[in-house]
């Protein structure tokens, strides 16, 4: 791992603390994120993700442990919000949250804007952001925000955190209710920043094919807890802790280990589509030395 750019220790968190209705999410929470690394957070539903999460931009303090993203401890009083919500971008579950402005462009102009920059440079970042998300800045800036489909909402909620250029991207549920091409199309996009952008990204996902084609490392919650961290081949790997938890594995790794479980010679730790389709191939060519050879 790079340089820790977030780091989070012992980090406790209870919802209406103090009140009959008390609602502990948290317990004592550790984990780092490297510079430019890209972390995955996996757990059942109710095991703490967003709630994580929400840490990293100040939409929640620590209670109690600590939370440092770039040298600023948020545990500290007198936190430079502003300061912080530039260096981490944080995209909810849902885009309507994010959304408020009449027209796709004034949206993702706003943040910009609220920065203090010159007019030429919020143009400049909203279009770039537009075409980063594949929204074509011509076709969409004067599009309704209300008229857009729900993957369209999506990729804008995201073009506006793009367009303040933070250091951390944090996206929830990025590509939930997406059609299997938008989705692609996003998650390519969303790879590319990380890999050539050397954006910091973390992101919660129920989806495991996300992970496998994301993730250089993958946290697992449970029950508030962060119970196992690696990258995704050593957590694949451990099907046992996954199944405890009711997290599933990647269609390939589940293929592979039936495969691997009936005799037949493959890694079950390939869990990559590419490495599993070539691990398939290669038990569908004729074996042995007499391979190739017809006889009658
Ligand atoms: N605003 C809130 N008030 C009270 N309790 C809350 C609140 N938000 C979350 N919780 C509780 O905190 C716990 C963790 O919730 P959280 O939303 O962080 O889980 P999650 O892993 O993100 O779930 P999901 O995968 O369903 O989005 C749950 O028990 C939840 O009911």
């Amino acid at each position: 791992m790079n340089l820790p750019i977030l780091s989070v220790e012992n980090l406790s968190h209870t919802y209406m603390l103090g009140t009959p209705l008390e609602q502990p999410a948290l317990f004592g929470v550790n984990m780092h994120v490297g510079k430019g690394e890209c972390v995955a957070i996996i757990g059942h539903t109710g095991s703490g993700k967003s709630t994580l999460i929400q840490h990293f931009n100040g939409l929640q303090f620590p209670q109690s442990g600590k939370v440092v993203v770039d040298g600023i401890d948020l545990s500290q009083p007198r936190i430079d919000c502003k300061m912080l919500r530039r260096k981490v971008g944080l995209v909810f579950q849902n885009p309507e949250d994010q959304i408020f402005e009449k027209l796709v462009g004034d949206d993702i102009a706003y943040g910009p804007f609220k920065m203090g920059l010159p007019l030429k440079e919020v143009r400049e970042r909203v279009r770039w952001a537009m075409e980063l998300v594949g929204l074509p800045f011509d076709e969409f800036r004067d599009r309704a925000t209300f008229a857009l489909s729900g993957g369209q909402k999506r990729k804008v909620a995201l073009a506006g955190v793009l367009a303040l250029q933070p250091d951390i991207l944090v996206l929830d549920e990025p590509t939930a209710g997406l059609d299997p091409r938008s989705r692609k199309e996003l998650l390519a996009r969303i790879k590319r920043l990380n890999r050539e952008e050397n954006l910091t990204l973390i992101f919660v996902t129920h989806n495991m094919e996300e992970v496998a084609y994301l993730a250089d490392r993958v946290y697992v919650l449970a029950n508030g807890r962060d119970i196992y961290n690696g990258s995704p081949r050593e957590v694949f790997g451990n099907r046992e802790v996954l199944r405890a938890h009711q997290i599933g594995t990647p269609e390939t790794v589940e293929i592979l280990h039936r495969l691997h479980d009936k005799g037949h010679p493959v890694n079950p730790g390939a869990f990559e589509v590419e490495g599993a389709a070539e691990q398939i191939l290669s038990l569908l060519k004729p074996q042995g030395g007499d391979a190739g050879v017809v006889r009658v």
